[in-house]
């Protein structure tokens, strides 16, 4: 499905509302991403089709070297041969970075590849793994929803495998091309099969709730505000 298509389709639709509309087409147990994989940035929201990535546990184990050989060892090994992300050339804008990635306390996102992903036009990313630079991912303001923060590099722990495979985080599979959506509530995610039936239930008890809420509004003498409108 094309951006512009799933743009039409889930603007404005909360994970709430898209939760609701799974529910609605029958799709109960599915979808909804474990709850330890949470915003980063708090407020931040997104939505866009996957483009899946696989990270794997890695069995290199760096020899002692001098800082200068580190040096060279990561700029010409690690970052050339382990750590690559050859997916971020194929990002089409409106995409949403899945990773699976091995809890190995590893901040695979960081400052640097976030805004890699952003200069190629992708939404937001999603991992089961960790983000660091977290200050400085905050100030670009790129959604990241991920299961925690922390410091380490990639080196000699966590390597590229695979991309645009499907791949399973926080519980659900995820395969390329279905749509995700990630709010304060956490990620969603909806088979592409299932994108329009589910938008147009979500929309439908979006709606509703809306007017609920915009009644209390007028009942509280308060300015109708865009969660109402
Ligand atoms: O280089 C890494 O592996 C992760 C990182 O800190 C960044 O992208 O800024
Ligand atoms: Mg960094």
């Amino acid at each position: 499905m094309e951006f512009a298509e799933i743009e039409s389709l889930y603007t404005g639709l909360r994970v709430a509302d898209v939760r609701d509309g799974m529910d609605w087409i029958g799709l109960f147990s599915k979808g909804s991403v474990a709850r330890s994989i949470r915003p980063l940035i708090p407020g931040s929201a997104t939505f866009g089709p996957a483009l899946t990535v696989r990270g794997r546990g890695s069995q290199v184990q760096p020899e002692t070297m001098t800082p200068e050989e580190y040096t060279e060892w990561a700029r010409n090994y690690w970052y050339k041969k382990m750590h690559i992300e050859p997916y971020a050339e194929e990002i089409t804008p409106g995409d949403v970075l899945v990773f699976e990635s091995p809890d190995l306390g590893v901040g695979q996102l960081g400052s640097n590849n976030t805004l890699k992903f952003r200069t190629h036009g992708a939404n937001g990313a999603v991992t089961s793994g960790g983000c660091r630079d977290i200050d400085e991912v905050r100030l670009q303001g790129f959604p990241v929803f991920a299961q925690y923060i922390n410091q380490t590099m990639t080196q000699g722990r966590l390597e590229y495998d695979s991309h645009n495979i499907p791949v399973t985080v926080g519980n659900v599979l995820v395969r390329p091309g279905d749509i995700v959506v990630a709010d304060g509530d956490g990620v969603i995610v909806v088979p592409q099969q299932h994108a329009t039936e589910v938008a147009t239930y979500a929309r439908q008890e979006l709606e509703h709730d809306k007017d609920a809420r915009r009644k209390m509004y007028a009942e509280l003498g308060w300015e109708p505000d865009r969660s109402v409108l």
